[in-house]
């Protein structure tokens, strides 16, 4: 049980719960395994309990393998599938919604936000002196097909330079190759959101 994707996926559940990320059952997660499936949270559950039966199994064209009674992919699995087909070294992706990367989304011109060019880009794949980077910020609809379709469309142009993606007034997207990275990318995409807020805050130009 110790190496069940859906153990290491609670953890961060529970974590990113007491960090105010995954507040009233938002955000959903999921691990991908090796054989084109990936273990996802179930619609709708609490964050800071999840048990194995709070998990569903679906494979890469989202439909469902393997489900607790009762329970339901996330409504937002379609995300994940259009991520793990884009991003070929994705194993693990992490979806939360925070105050501040729902104030950044108010920053973004054109769809895209510009990062701040701190050293912690580096953490993010960025080695550049003076960074130049942007986020893709996608435009939330009701209908989550919409959104994949939005970010299908986006990444069959270009991946983004950072593995993360901004839901506009919903939250953020991360990933990575596997639970650490994937956990670093998140929390250091939200340190950045911090810092834009913050710098607004301030008056400081970025
Ligand atoms: C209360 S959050 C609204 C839905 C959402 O954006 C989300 O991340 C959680 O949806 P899920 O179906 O994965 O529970
Ligand atoms: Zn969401």
């Amino acid at each position: 049980m110790q190496d069940d994707p859906r153990t290491h996926l609670a953890a961060a559940a529970r974590d990113f719960y007491a960090r105010g990320w995954m507040l009233g059952t938002a955000g959903n997660l999921s691990a991908r395994s090796d054989t084109d499936t990936f273990w996802i949270t179930a619609s709708g559950r609490p964050k800071d309990r999840l048990a194995a039966g709070d998990f569903v199994l679906v494979d890469r064209q989202g439909q469902v393998v393997q489900a607790p009674p009762g329970r339901q992919p996330s409504a937002e699995a379609a995300i994940h599938e259009t991520i793990y087909r884009h991003v070929p070294d994705a194993r693990v992706i992490f979806h939360v919604h925070s105050i501040e990367a729902n104030l950044c989304g108010h920053f973004a011109r054109q769809g895209r936000l510009r990062l701040p060019p701190l050293e912690m880009l580096k953490g993010l794949g960025v080695p550049d002196a003076e960074p130049q980077v942007d986020l893709p910020v996608f435009a939330n609809h009701l209908n989550v097909a919409r959104i994949a379709e939005d970010m299908d469309r986006e990444f069959t142009g270009a991946l983004p330079r950072v593995p993360g993606a901004l839901i506009h007034l919903h939250g953020v997207t991360a990933w990575g190759p596997d639970f650490l990275a994937a956990r670093h990318h998140l929390e250091l995409l939200e340190y950045c959101f911090r810092y834009l807020v913050q710098a607004k805050i301030l008056a400081i130009g970025v």
